[in-house]
């Protein structure tokens, strides 16, 4: 049979194909504790100010500063101690000319006193007297009310990943609960009659599902559910009606394999019988050239390669920032830093090409090494690689010493605009 002749794209071109569309998930409440990982379905506002009250933020002594006003090293003022206050008391006394209460950090600051003087800086004497031999400025040493967040301020927005510094404001604020957007459901399929379970014994010929249990990492990673739905072997009619369940139970589905031109590469016929609507099967890059997407029934499809990482690449590229969008986030590519090649790399590169690389810090200075073996099928660079170093299509010979676009696996990274960068290049 005459292959068909496919459409090719640029990366960018790809990406934005996918980001028209969204899924529509629905809200679901969870217990605070249960919420780490999930992203948030509402805006969260201050409901009060922080701190709710004016406090000390040292152990000291609450006094009003104009009393110190004349205190040197030679002639300290004397004051008096009316109070002993900690953390969750507040005093019902009022400090009046030359009056001090014995104040502990987080307690509020007592009636009359306009600053804080900490425990080191006094000399404790007899009957409750303390002298100061320091001039002390209005305001010093307090912690004012709503100075951290004032009640009304959006504090969180829709779509942020709860972490831990995230969980903090929540439990600021009293959300016990927390809504957040239901985890999408992302249905795994491996295609290809070589493909044995992951505690099967190798066999001549066979090799093991990784992708599948890859792919679902990746989901889990960035807070989606993954479904492993098995493999199927490269049978047109088995593999169709694969998929066709697998979109009725999920919201949308990943396939690895069978997206090439090989008399077993199935998909881009399935796609045809589906009648689902073919985004891109050919894409400028390498690896994962043949990465492909389809919508069907509103859902999407993407035929990421069986290499493995060519496989990986096309989920961080392409399904990574759907998913994300989907879930409300701001920041939906991976972060960038432009790094400084640490080896030659001198092949052409007739497509853009993702390179599994390790980005380290030498000094202020990102450094970018290729790591394993450069080839699509190849698994051992993914357990070191923590970035993809991006050589543009169309270029060759990047020496040692080269500033090259990196972006980065873990982390945010900065915002270095690589979208912009790949827009204008094939
Ligand atoms: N004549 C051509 N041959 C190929 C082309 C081409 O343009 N013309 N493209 C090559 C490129 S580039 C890639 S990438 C692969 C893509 O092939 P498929 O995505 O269709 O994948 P398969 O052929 O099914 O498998 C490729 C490779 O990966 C292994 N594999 C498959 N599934 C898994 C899995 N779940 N876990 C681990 N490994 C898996 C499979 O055994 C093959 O070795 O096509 C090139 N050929
Ligand atoms: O482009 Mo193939 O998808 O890995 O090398």
């Amino acid at each position: 049979m005459p292959i068909e002749k496919r459409e090719i794209i640029p990366v960018w071109d790809a990406v934005t194909k996918v980001l028209k569309y969204q899924l529509e998930l629905s809200l679901e409440t969870v217990s605070l504790e249960e919420s780490d990982g999930r992203y948030l379905g509402e805006d969260i506002l201050a409901t009060h100010d922080v701190p709710p009250f004016d406090r000390s933020p040292y152990d000291g002594f609450a006094i009003r500063a104009e009393d110190t006003s004349a205190a040197t090293q030679e002639q300290p003022v004397e004051l008096n101690v009316i109070d002993s206050i900690g953390a969750g008391h507040v005093s019902g006394k009022e400090i009046k000319h030359n009056e001090a209460i014995r104040i502990m950090t987080g307690a509020a600051i007592p009636k009359g006193a306009n600053a804080v003087i900490m425990l080191e800086l006094v000399s404790e004497k007899e009957n409750n007297r303390i002298t100061i031999s320091r001039k002390v400025k209005a305001g010093d040493n307090i912690s004012r009310q709503g100075e951290d967040t004032p009640e009304g301020t959006t504090i969180l927005k829709t779509g942020t990943r709860i972490h831990p510094g995230v969980t903090a404001i929540l439990a600021t604020f009293g959300f016990h609960t927390v809504k957040v957007y239901k985890k999408p459901v992302v249905g795994i399929l491996a295609t290809g009659t070589e493909l044995l379970d992951v505690d099967e014994e190798l066999v001549p010929g066979k090799i093991r599902n990784s992708n599948a249990y890859m792919i679902a990492s990746q989901i889990k990673k960035i807070g989606g559910e993954p479904r492993i739905l098995g493999k199927l072997p490269d049978d047109l009619e088995e593999t169709y009606e694969g998929i066709l369940q697998a979109m009725k139970e999920t919201d949308l589905v990943i396939t690895t394999g069978g997206v090439s031109v090989g008399d077993f590469d199935h998909l881009p016929a399935i796609y045809k019988k589906m009648g689902a609507e073919l985004l891109f099967n050919k894409i400028a890059m390498r690896p994962g050239s043949v990465t492909s997407a389809a919508m069907f029934e509103g859902k999407p499809l993407f035929g990421l390669s069986g290499n493995p990482s060519a496989c990986f690449v096309g989920f961080e590229l392409f399904v990574r920032p759907y998913l994300l969008q989907s879930l409300h986030v701001k920041k939906v590519h991976l972060g960038a830093v432009t790094a400084t090649l640490q080896k030659d790399y001198l092949k052409p590169n007739p497509f853009t090409r993702f390179i599994r690389s390790r980005v380290e810090w030498n000094g202020p200075t990102a450094v970018a090494s290729p790591v394993g073996l450069d080839k699509s099928g190849s698994v051992s660079s993914l357990s070191e690689a923590n970035a993809l170093i991006v050589l543009p299509g169309g270029t060759r010979g990047w020496e040692k010493g080269s500033q090259v676009m990196t972006l980065l696996l873990e982390g945010e990274g900065s915002v270095w605009p690589w979208d912009q960068a790949l827009k204008s290049r094939s």
